[in-house]
């Protein structure tokens, strides 16, 4: 069993430009997230949510501090040591889907498995298909797909793999309220068989399903919330001006 924390972050800062021009995105950030624990991640507009997930996912540098993805140091990692620890480790629902336009819904989800040369849990991919509602839209490419069934397929993908460590940036933003608490309730079920979960969000009700909630403002980690409440998640963001 692996003690280290499934993602650590130490005094994480990024910056983007120069001189007059500098942008803190984050400011010396530091984080542990526990094994198959469920964290969402809020804050107002701008506060340095996007910039957080892509950082710890890898995905992008930090201009100080360092990341442990399950005890591994990230920060300054071989690219192709990197890239496999993602691939096998790690999965990613982010906003911008990178669906192959070439290949039909069940490829686009399968392809994980495909580039890895293992075929999917055929249960499990059913399940999830169905869980999102994409059964009858499989053998459809990506342009025969509305918005919100590509990103249901983006989803798919990222879940059938069962990650160790899923990073979701507003899973549920383009879903109607039934897809998005079938997500939010298999992500749930997920992380509580050891799935670990982070997810950014701007809706209460969907922090609400998460083990913890982190508030940044500015570039910083400023409220950390247990156990939340769509209550008392709305009482924190108020207090930071979301
Ligand atoms: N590529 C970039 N170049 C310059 N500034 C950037 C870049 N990406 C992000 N920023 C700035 O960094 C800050 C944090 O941005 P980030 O996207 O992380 O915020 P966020 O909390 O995810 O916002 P939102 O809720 O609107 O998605 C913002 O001030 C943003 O303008």
């Amino acid at each position: 069993m692996n003690e280290a924390p499934a993602v650590s972050a130490h005094r994480l800062s990024k910056t983007y430009g120069s001189g007059e021009n500098t942008v803190h995105a984050l400011r010396e950030v530091s984080l542990d997230i526990a094994h198959g624990s469920f964290v969402a991640i809020m804050g107002p507009s701008g506060s340095g949510k996007s910039t957080l997930m892509h950082c710890l996912a890898g995905l992008d540098t930090a201009s100080a501090g360092e990341i442990f993805i399950e005890g591994r140091l990230i920060t300054g990692m071989k690219d192709t040591e990197l890239t496999e620890l993602r691939r096998r480790r790690v999965g990613f629902v982010f906003q911008a889907f990178n669906l192959v336009p070439t290949l039909n819904a069940r490829q686009n989800i399968e392809l994980p498995f495909l580039l890895d040369s293992k075929r999917p849990n055929a249960q499990r991919l059913n399940e999830i298909t169905a869980m999102l509602g994409l059964q009858e839209r499989l053998s459809h490419k990506p342009h025969e797909l509305s918005g919100g069934q590509q990103q249901r397929v983006a989803i798919a993908r990222a879940l059938v793999t069962e990650p160790a460590v899923l990073f979701a940036d507003e899973p549920t933003g383009n879903l109607d309220s039934t897809s998005g608490r079938s997500v939010l309730g298999f992500l749930r079920s997920s992380a509580d068989a050891g799935q670990t979960i982070i997810m950014v969000t701007h809706d209460p009700a969907a922090a609400s399903y998460a083990d913890k909630v982190l508030v940044m403002r500015d570039g910083s980690l400023v409220d950390s919330i247990e156990h939340p409440t769509v209550q008392s998640v709305t009482g924190a963001l108020a207090e930071v001006g979301a």
